[in-house]
């Protein structure tokens, strides 16, 4: 059963010696051959449970496996491939030689240095020096460096961090394409659009905590959804109407124009309701939230409970 998933998190909790706990009670799931998002804020706990992944990092508690093993063993390591610091590359060599010289130290064949530049799209730029390489393509070569081992699970954090918005495309095609060819993805970034677009799962944490994890569209609707507007008449009657229904969470009345929240699919129904109850309806269409406002509010909702965010001593982790 296991096997369906290439990471596994049990109640992780990390808590560094300075007192800050940077990951706390994590449960995590990411399902083979997907490309996963793992989205948070700045010091959300993300890059810390990379590293925890790998070994770099021992966790304070909890239970973690990578392609059904503990992290950082040689057999595991063996399988995964990992972008979570800057790689160092030498700048006065090629890319190409560069690439055969982490195969030499990973104990690969050096001709897998062409294989990985192809897939990451340097082909071309084989031949440049590494320091004339702009931002993107020295990305895409830390990316290339982890496929060496042909690893059945990437590991990158924030691999478009920095980079200017072309540098951001090319990566979000790179990794939409190793995802098409059936690699196992975790993507770690603080920007949203870069995971929506080409993750099938997502996973939001924040202060250290999961806040929310699923589809694209299940972390819609999760949030609720969004709403409806009506324009309807009498407006008093709709509010009453609307009101009483269980699954309408709040009525806000703008210029005879109501905003609904509730979840939008129950459009149908409320219509119907409406018009039982003698209201004319003039209008009435759904407004789904983006996944920006969708996460922005997830994480806003951790912030103002006050229970999150790393602790550190003073703040009550004591
Ligand atoms: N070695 C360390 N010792 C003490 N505290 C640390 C250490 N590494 C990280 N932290 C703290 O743990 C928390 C989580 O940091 P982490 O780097 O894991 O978050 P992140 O989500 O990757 O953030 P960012 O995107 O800014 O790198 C932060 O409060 C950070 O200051």
């Amino acid at each position: 059963m296991g096997d369906d998933f290439a990471i596994e998190l049990d109640g992780v909790t990390k808590r560094y010696p300075g007192g800050v706990t940077a990951v706390a009670d994590l449960r995590l799931r990411v399902p083979r051959g997907e490309v996963f998002g793992f989205l948070g804020p700045n010091g959300a706990g993300k890059t810390t449970t990379m590293r925890m992944l790998v070994g770099l990092v021992r966790p304070t508690s909890g239970r973690i496996r990578v392609l059904g093993q503990p992290p950082g063993t040689p057999e595991q390591l063996a399988q995964v491939g990992a972008l979570i610091e800057s790689p160092t590359f030498y700048p006065h060599l090629s890319g190409l030689d560069n690439l055969r010289l982490a195969a030499r130290y990973a104990g690969v064949p050096e001709s897998a240095a062409e294989r990985v530049l192809a897939e990451v799209d340097l082909s071309a730029r084989a031949g440049s020096r590494f320091r004339e390489y702009s931002l993107g393509m020295k990305q895409r070569l830390g990316v290339a460096a982890a496929l060496l081992k042909q690893p059945h699970l990437l590991i990158l954090d924030e691999p478009t961090n920095g980079l200017d918005p072309a540098g951001v495309s090319e990566m979000r095609e790179l990794l939409r394409s190793l995802g098409q060819r059936g690699h196992t993805v975790l993507l770690s970034s603080h920007v949203l659009g870069e995971v929506e677009q080409v993750c099938d799962r997502i996973a939001v944490i924040d202060g250290g905590r999961l806040v929310a994890d699923g589809t694209p569209d299940e972390l819609r609707a999760r949030l609720g959804s969004g709403s409806l507007v009506i324009v309807a008449d009498p407006v008093d009657k709709a509010v009453a109407c609307l009101t009483d229904h269980a699954a309408v969470q709040r009525v806000d009345t703008v210029d005879d124009t109501l905003r609904v929240a509730t979840d939008p699919a129950l459009a149908a129904e409320l219509n119907r309701l409406l018009v039982q109850a003698g209201v004319e309806v003039r209008e009435l269409r759904p407004v789904r939230h983006s996944l920006e406002e969708a996460f922005l509010e997830l994480t806003k909702a951790e912030r103002t409970t006050g229970e999150t965010g790393p602790t550190s001593p003073g703040e009550g982790d004591k």
